[in-house]
Formats: C-alpha cells, structure tokens, sequence
C-alpha cells in the first residue's frame, strides 16, 4: 500500500505531490459532510414507529376483510336469485358463522377499576359491575387487631391505671376542635331558624350512659351473620367478601391486607413490592375466575382489558400492572383510562368537574371534551371511611354504649360502616337527638343489641371533608416511596410522574415549613419562592402567573439564573468574594412541592373543587360558569343524605357571585354514583375503531412500557 512507502520510495516511485501535482493515492478522497444539507428522518415518521404500523395493518386487515365480505354477500345474493331459494352454499354459510361469531361487544373485554375498598369489575358488555372488597386475608399467626394493640382498657385508661373519661380518651385538641365545629352547627342552626333544645348533647351523653345491651341468643337471631368456614387444611389466603367474614378468632389466624391505601399502593402495611402486587393479581386473578366465571386462565388471552387508573397516577403503578396483565394474564391487549374522564363517558358528559369522594381518597378534576384539564387535577387523601372513623370517635366521645368498638376488628368494621351508611346525614333539618339501635354480632357469641342517641354527631362526621383536620391524618403517608421508587426521567433523573398546577397549589398550602434552610437577612425561603423557580412545572397561581407573564423571555430568565430579582448574586466560577463563598455554602435547593413525599394533601373540599376549577378556566370567566354550574360527584362517599346540596351551599359561601349557576349533578339515569367510573371504562372498552390506545401482545414484547407514551391520550 503506498501508505506504508518510505518518502523516499514515493519520490522514487514519482508518485510524491510535490513532483507533479497529482494526488498521493488514487483511493477516493471522501470530503467532509457539509451540515448545512444534512438530513435524515430516522424516527420522524410515522411508518418507522411499530406501534402505528401495527395500527395502520390491522385498520388494513379489517378494510380488506369487510371488502371480501361484501364480495362475497353480493356473489350470494346472485346465486340465490339465479338458483332459487334454499340452495346456498352450506359450507360458505358455516365458514361465515366462524368467522364473525354473534358476539356482543364488549363480550370480550374485561373491565377493572380497583379503589382502596372496593374492586369493580365485569365485561364491557355487562350493565353493572360485580363490587367486591379489595382485600385478601393471609394465613398469619396474629390478625389485623391483635398486631395493634389499643383496645378499651387501654385507650380509656390514666397512666396509673385510673379510669379515663371517653371525652378525654382522643386528646384535648381533639376534643376541643369537635366541640367547637358542635357549637358553630349550633349557630349555623339559629341563623336558619331551625329549633333545638339546648341541652341536647347533655341528654344524648346521659342516655349512653345509662343503655346495658340486650342479650339475643345466637339461634333467637334471625339475621345472624354468616362467617367464612375455613377448609381442611386452612387456605393460605381468601379473598374478597368472605375475608371480611374469616372471625378474627379464627384458628389459624387470618391477616386482612388491603393493597390500595388511600388510593396508592400500599407500602405501609407490606414489606415487598412484589408482595403487594402479588396480592393485587390473586385478588384480581379470583375475581375474573370466580365473578366473570373465567375460570381457565387459558382462555383469557381472548380477552381485552380496560384497566382504570387515577388522574394523577404514579408511573410506576402503571407499568407495573401492565406488566401484570400483559405478562400474568396475557390478555390479547390492554388500554388505560384515568378515572375522571371514565365518569364524563359513564355519565354521558363531555364537559364536566368530576369530584369523585371513594373511601380514602377524594379526587377532582375538570373534563372539557373529552379530556382531562392537566392543571385541574386534584387527589385529596381523604374520603368514606374517615367519616366512618370519625363518626365512631365522635360517638365514643358521647359515651357510645358499646365502647369496646375497634375499627381494626372485621365486625366492627362492618358494623361501622353500616351505622354510617344508615345514620349519618348532611341534612341539618335531621339534626336532633334520636334513638337508634343496632345489632353486635361477633362469631362465637351471643347477639347484643344496642340502643343509643345521637345527636349532632351524624352530621359533623360527613362535614369533616369540608375541615379535614378532624380526620385521623396522622399515618396517611408512612411508608410512602419505601417499596415503589419514584419514577424519573431517564436522561436526566429528574421525577418525571404527572402534576398539576391545582394540586401544587394545595400541596404548597400544606407544606410543613421549612427549616432554616436559605435564610437570608432574616426572612423565611417560602416553599411558594422554591416553587416559583421551577418552571417547567408551575406550582403556585403567583407562579402560574409569573410564568404566563414572561412568555416571550427566554426561559432561563425564569429559571433562576442571574434575571432582575438575582442580578446581585455574583455568577458560579466568579471572583472569590464573600458573597459567592456564602451562596457556595449554601445547602442544595429543595424539592419542589410535588416531589416532597412529606406534605400530606387533605384540604376543605369545596376550597380544593375552586382551585381545581380556577386552573381549568384560566381566568375565562364563560369557562369558569360553565364548570362551576356543570359539578359531577360520584363515589361512594357521595352516598352521604344531603351531600349535594351542603356542598352547593358551601361552594355558594364561597363564591357568592356565582351563587346562582353553581349546580352539582348525580350522573344520570339513576345510575348508582359509585359505579359510574366503571360504566364509563366499559363504554371506552366497547368503542371500535375509534380507541388507539389499546396495546397489544407483540408490540409490547418487543417496545414494553415505552409505547405508553404513544399509547396515551395524555400526555405520558
Ligand atoms: N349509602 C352510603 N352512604 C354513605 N357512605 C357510603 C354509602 N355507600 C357507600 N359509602 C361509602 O363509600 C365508600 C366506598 O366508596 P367507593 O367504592 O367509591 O371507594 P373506593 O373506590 O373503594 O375507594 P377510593 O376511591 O378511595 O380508592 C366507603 O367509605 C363507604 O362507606
């Protein structure tokens, strides 16, 4: 090769430039790329994407199949007429049944909308879903209430052993917070002219007192309840309603676990994330087999699913569980849809906000046109069962006959929520002191009846979601992102799971303040001031607007970098000055808002639905009528006697300028408000070839979870 000549070869050789201006080799030279005309569409269009090109193959297959079908229907029809009736082809006629079986749509696809009590599902060609608890019982060698020790003798005891008085068992701060929302009732009450006597608290605390249960032999009880026999041997697990109903006596014992817990997984009472979603599929895997009569888990891979998942939805949950029915149950194909926009389909809305209050969690969020408003959505982490719990507080609190009562117990529980279901009200005209009675059955004992009075408990309990600090809301985080990392970007690991501008803006009213960090010359660093140099993710409305009032200024201006407000500060790799030491020194900003895992976010319902809806509008005031007049609230917390209107009333308090065109809807057709959400979900797994969200078996083996973001109608 001549590139390994010595010069003095070349020269021999005549082959050197210098010589006779030619060129040293005769391999073509390659010039350099000129960047100007570089190009290259690698990625930019569609047929390069397989989750299209699937899409775009089987709209094919179905055009070229329902082309041969009509070929084939004239062909027929010509035959027929030239030979007569009754002479059709018979095999033709078979092969035709096969191919387009009479099938109902949606008599194929599975829909499921698990919450933190109940798990509904059914096919989408079902009218109503089957509701069963979301919860599993595993073999264990203590329960759910012997774990927690706090029962009477202990909660309604001094230190030294003296009895305590009920009023005191909670805490004065409790305690002192109850009676103040009794007495503003009472005002309120006055102000409406209702009458009421005025020692009706001291007659309901003096009827307690006094009741002593009655005895009802367990065979004299005709309504008595039927407990969960257990096999030989003991099963390791049961699920749904028969868990609730396994004693909790039982030999071996059982443990109740719930794996959704105020509306996320629950990483306070498992160990394992693969624990959890065990637990998820066997409950899940039970109620296909035993509720849709599925019972060969063969047959499921003919099956679709249509999964709900929350507004704000953390993005590992959702891999996770499309990795669960894609993998596990190897369903054919399987689509997501967030809850609020499945109640505006269930109901037959296209714009509407969605206020959906569930067991333990309450969430809100403003659908126009079929899509959810991003900055609109809200998840509060509250709902039904902490009316259930704080109405049993408030009960005890008034000397409840039966003091023994422990939530954590299956039966009382049960029995809790019943008595909630039965009595509470936010109908103030039902305010009064009233006799009711109840029923105590426990496995293995005799039925006790009670009888008590109650007064303005049955109404201050429900009205805890417009003052939450009523609630128990001490644990409603612990474990939170101990199992379940949080998802991140994966170019520059920064969180990436959804947000929205409402829910910030609650979250940075509920942040714990800061420490010290960031002081300087004296003043607090707010977490509004943190939030408002984030950008990409606008938290506060003054963050909101400061970031719409810069449009047009270069981003980074906002991003703190050195802009009007900072231009003091000396810029990094600057001189060695007192000031740059001390900006050195200063510890890493904050998270912002909605990554800190430690800001608990319940806040007053009727404040949480008007921030919702005033990120929706974006201070379009026909905008702004149109959702505060169009308020859909669904969710079994819903149920509560005279909701709707206390909460119209609420919001028309606080808004007296719209007093008139507030309205809150119940979805309609007398549809049962907890099941909207899933009816929705079943009519968006029944539209045919409009919904391209479905993802199927081979893309997903070969793409996984990175065709969601191509897959979702938001953005992923
Ligand atoms: N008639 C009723 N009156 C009052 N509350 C009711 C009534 N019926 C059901 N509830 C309450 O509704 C709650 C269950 O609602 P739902 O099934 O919508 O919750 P979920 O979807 O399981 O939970 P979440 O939405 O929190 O994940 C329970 O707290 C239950 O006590």
């Amino acid at each position: 090769m001549v590139g390994k000549k010595s010069g003095k070869a070349l020269r021999d050789e005549g082959l050197e430039r210098t010589d006779n201006n030619m060129e040293l080799s005769s391999w073509p030279q390659i010039p350099a790329i000129n960047q100007k005309n570089y190009y290259t569409d690698y990625l930019k269009r569609d047929d390069q994407n397989l989750a299209f090109r699937l899409q775009n193959e089987e709209a094919r297959t179905k055009m070229t199949k329902k082309a041969k079908d009509h070929d084939r229907a004239l062909a027929m029809a010509k035959t027929e007429t030239a030979e007569g009736e009754g002479e059709a082809d018979g095999d033709a006629q078979m092969e035709d049944a096969e191919e387009t079986p009479a099938e109902m749509a949606g008599s194929k696809v599975i829909v499921i909308h698990m919450g933190s009590q109940n798990l509904r599902i059914g096919l989408a060609s079902d009218a109503l879903p089957k509701t069963l608890p979301m919860v599993i019982a595993r073999k264990a060698t203590t329960n759910e209430s012997e774990d927690h020790d706090e029962p009477k003798p202990k909660r309604f005891k001094h230190d030294d052993g003296s009895e305590m008085e009920p009023e005191k068992a909670f805490g004065s701060e409790w305690s002192s917070h109850f009676n103040r929302m009794s007495a503003d009732l009472k005002v309120h009450m006055r102000q409406n002219k209702r009458r009421m006597l005025p020692n009706s608290k001291e007659m309901v605390v003096n009827y307690n007192r006094r009741t002593v249960p009655e005895i009802i032999s367990e065979h004299n009880d005709p309504m008595r309840a039927e407990w969960t026999e257990l096999s030989n041997p003991p099963p390791e697990y049961i699920v749904g309603q028969p868990a609730l109903r396994v004693p909790d006596s039982s030999k071996p014992r059982y443990k109740l676990y719930w794996p959704i817990r105020n509306g996320w997984c629950n990483e306070k009472d498992y160990t394992s994330k693969r624990s959890l979603f065990l637990d998820i599929s066997l409950i899940v895997e039970d109620a296909i087999k035993n509720q849709l009569r599925l019972t060969s888990k063969k047959d499921w891979t003919q099956y679709s699913c249509v999964f709900v998942i929350p507004d704000l939805y953390d993005k590992s949950y959702v891999t996770q569980v499309l990795d669960m029915l894609m993998r596990e149950f190897a369903f054919a194909r399987v689509c997501f849809i967030q809850e609020s926009l499945a109640a505006t389909f269930g109901a037959g809305f296209t714009s509407a906000c969605v206020v959906d209050i569930g067991a333990q969690k309450t969430s809100i969020c403003c659908v126009e046109e079929g899509m959810c408003i991003e900055n609109s959505r809200v998840n509060l982490k509250y709902g039904g069962q902490d009316m259930t719990e704080t109405f049993v507080k408030m009960m005890l609190h008034d000397h409840f006959p039966y003091a023994d009562i422990n939530l954590r117990r299956r039966h009382d529980f049960l029995l809790a929520e019943e008595l909630k279901k039965n009595i509470c009200t936010m109908n103030e005209a039902s305010v009064s002191p009233q006799v009711f009675d109840f029923h105590l059955r426990v496995a293995g004992q005799d039925t006790r009846k009670y009888t008590f009075k109650a007064f303005d408990e049955v109404h201050l309990a429900p009205m805890g979601v417009f003052e939450p600090a009523i609630f128990d809301n001490s644990d409603k985080i612990t474990g939170r992102r101990t199992l379940i990392d949080r998802s991140v970007d994966i170019y520059d690991g920064s969180p990436n799971d959804p947000t929205s501008a409402a829910q910030s803006e609650i979250l940075t009213a509920m942040a714990p303040p800061l420490p010290s960090h960031g002081k300087t010359n004296g003043e607090s660093h707010s977490a509004a001031s943190d939030v408002q140099a984030t950008p990409s993710r606008p938290q506060h409305p003054l963050a909101l607007s400061k970031v719409q009032d810069l449009e047009g200024t270069p981003r980074s201006s906002v991003a703190g970098s050195p802009g009007p407000e900072n231009t003091g500060t000396p810029q990094a790799g600057g001189t060695n000055t007192p000031a740059a030491t001390a900006a050195a020194a200063q510890p890493p900003r904050p998270p912002a808002v909605e990554d800190r895992d430690d800001i608990m976010p319940v806040f007053g319902l009727d404040s949480a639905i008007l921030t919702s809806i005033a990120h929706a509008a974006r201070s379009d005031e026909k905008k702004m009528r149109d959702f505060i007049g169009g308020i859909m609230v669904v969710g079994g917390g819903s149920l509560t006697s005279g909701f709707h209107l206390f909460l119209e009333e609420r919001l028309q308090a606080l808004r007296p300028g719209f007093s008139k065109e507030i309205m809150i809807g119940t979805p309609p057709r007398d549809l049962d408000p907890q099941v909207v959400v899933w009816k929705g979900a079943s009519i968006f797994g029944k539209l045919s070839g409009t919904n391209d969200s479905w993802i199927g078996r081979l893309e997903y083996d070969r793409l996984g979870p990175r065709l969601m973001a191509y897959k979702c109608m938001w953005a992923y």
